[in-house]
């Protein structure tokens, strides 16, 4: 089957850390002439609309086709429907819970469609979509967006029984065993996906559901992660392609302008407005402040972050998430005139801020990262230095391979978090004095500092060549849209042999239920 003739439905977890990716995949795919659906609900899809429709312009056949969210069924208030829009522990569980019933308006949308899709890539942490593609008889890709590095290390801890061991305690020190690099911690800062009390099915839904996929999706290259995913893929037995960064991408297909406006938010600056500041920096002179967009800093270590930016006597951008922002916070920066005071070389982005513009340009050359993943791949892809300052999860082994293995990361002195009762990260303890002294190792940082520079400018351009044509990455993604379209082949062949599940369009559902009632009807009048 012609690469063009092929229908991929991608299915992102509704957040944002997932949803920018995918929407990146969407493109990349549609970029080698499949057609792309995006299937996500009413408030992500008019987040990400800019995006889509860019890509659109751009000849790409890319749609985006929004599924009712059941959220208000479970008591969340309309309109909720992003992960960066929850407060607390419980609103979560609702959400999940929400996400998990979304199977039923896909089955719905996929039978109506007038032809089966030949693939449908789901995120690991949407394991729903696997009843949905058994019973219509679709291959299912698992795309993670965490790092290979994080996912081989919560699978080896679970695979060796360290988790079992070390119980409820976590400060327990131990080594991931049977990884390609030395790696020491505890539970704390290896916590994997739905590790959380209260989502034990969940957990499980998400295992069974890649351990059955017909292929694994990385966001990651093989210049940084080639050990980690080759070994991944074995572990799971399945076939595994690692296409990233989707970030390093995105100027390829013809989205710098809906980058300006926001990936995956429209941004709450003029992005023209902080590229004209930035111009007015001297080369990488600049850090840059963003902690994603679900972490959120308790107000003092807000306070302390301010305080040390201010001693550093450095230009910066920082990042503010100004709707998740408490009252301690709002009275720092402006009552006690945080935001006055340092005007002359500081600005604050109050909300959304447009980062792959911010991290692309020159001035920038520092990023003070909470270490999601693809903030970590947005610093690796332009060449930034980071400094790390991880929250919770997948951030932690994120900070290890910036720092550890890369090279190309300083640690803000981020200590190990634990769990309050009340479910919120408590512990986290970085003072003035350490983020001025660690702002100064990383934007100067004598010779150490230019090692690190220059690392970050090699691994930006193995980045670029792993997207290039003939890249690994590029060669992976080639590979993938081949193998589906070999799969989807066999997997019509096998379902007009009566070899697999029922009918999957609706059209066939009819011309079956047709078919049958013909026979019925053939069988009674025999009888007759
Ligand atoms: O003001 C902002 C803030 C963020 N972003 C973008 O939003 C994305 C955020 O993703 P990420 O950096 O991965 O952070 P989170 O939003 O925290 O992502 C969640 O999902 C990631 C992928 O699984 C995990 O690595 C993280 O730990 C998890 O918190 C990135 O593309 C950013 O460029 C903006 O454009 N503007």
């Amino acid at each position: 089957m012609a690469a063009s003739e092929l229908h991929f439905l991608l299915v992102p977890l509704v957040a944002q850390g997932h949803i920018i990716p995918m929407v990146d995949l969407a493109r990349l795919i549609a970029a080698r002439g499949p057609r792309v659906t995006i299937l996500t609900t009413p408030v992500n899809a008019a987040r990400n609309r800019v995006a889509v429709e860019g890509a659109a312009r751009a000849g790409l056949a890319v749609e985006l086709v929004e599924l009712p969210f059941p959220g208000p069924q479970l008591g969340l208030p309309e309109g909720m429907e992003n992960a960066d829009q929850m407060v607390d522990r419980t609103m979560y569980y609702k959400f999940f819970e929400a996400i998990w019933k979304m199977a039923e308006p896909l089955e719905e949308y996929v039978r109506a469609l007038p032809r089966r899709p030949d693939c449908l890539v789901a995120d690991s942490c949407n394991p729903w979509t696997a009843g949905v593609c058994d019973a219509i008889g679709i291959p299912r890709l698992v795309m993670h967006c965490p790092s290979a590095y994080f996912l081989l290390a919560v699978h080896n801890l679970s695979k060796h029984g360290v988790y079992d061991r070390v119980g409820d305690d976590e400060n327990e020190e131990f080594e991931v065993p049977d990884f390609p690099v030395p790696a020491v911690g505890n539970k704390a800062t290896f916590r994997g996906f739905f590790q959380w009390p209260g989502v034990e099915k969940e957990h499980l839904d998400v295992l069974d559901a890649e351990a059955s996929a017909d292929g694994l999706i990385m966001n990651t290259f093989r210049g940084i992660e080639g050990a980690f995913v080759d070994a991944y893929a074995a572990a799971l037995g399945r076939r595994t392609w690692a296409v990233g960064p989707t970030c390093a991408a995105s100027g390829a297909v013809g989205d710098d302008a809906d980058a300006r406006a926001g990936r995956g938010n429209r941004a709450d600056v003029d992005a023209a407005r902080v590229v004209s500041w930035l111009d007015a920096r001297p080369p990488a002179s600049v850090l840059y402040i963003s902690f994603g967009s679900i972490a959120q800093l308790p107000a003092k270590q807000v306070e302390e972050l301010a305080r040390g930016l201010e001693a550093s006597g450095r230009p910066f951008v920082w990042a503010i998430k100004e709707a998740k922002a408490d009252a301690a916070v709002r009275a720092l920066l402006d009552d006690e005139g945080f935001e006055e005071r340092v005007k002359a070389r500081g600005l604050l982005v109050r909300g959304w801020a447009p980062q792959v513009t911010i991290l692309s340009h020159p001035a920038v050359g520092g990023f003070l990262t909470h270490c999601g993943w693809n903030a970590t791949l947005e610093a690796i892809s332009h060449g930034v230095p980071a400094l790390t300052w991880p929250n919770f999860a997948d951030q932690f082994c994120s900070e290890r391979l910036l720092v550890d293995v890369l090279g190309v990361g300083v640690r803000s002195g981020v200590k190990v978090p634990a769990m309050s009762a009340a479910g919120v990260d408590v512990g986290v303890q970085v003072t003035s004095g350490d983020v001025e002294k660690v702002v100064a190792e990383l934007m100067d940082g004598g010779v150490e500092g230019a090692v690190r520079r220059s690392r970050a400018k090699e691994l930006a351009a193995e980045a670029r060549a792993a997207m290039e044509e003939g890249g690994s990455s590029y060669t992976d993604l080639e590979d993938m849209i081949l193998y589906v379209s070999q799969l989807s082949r066999t997997r019509s062949h096998e379902r007009h042999a009566g070899l697999t599940s029922g009918p999957s369009t609706k059209a066939e559902l009819e011309s079956k239920n047709g078919a049958e009632k013909i026979e019925a009807d053939a069988a009674l009048s025999v009888k007759s």
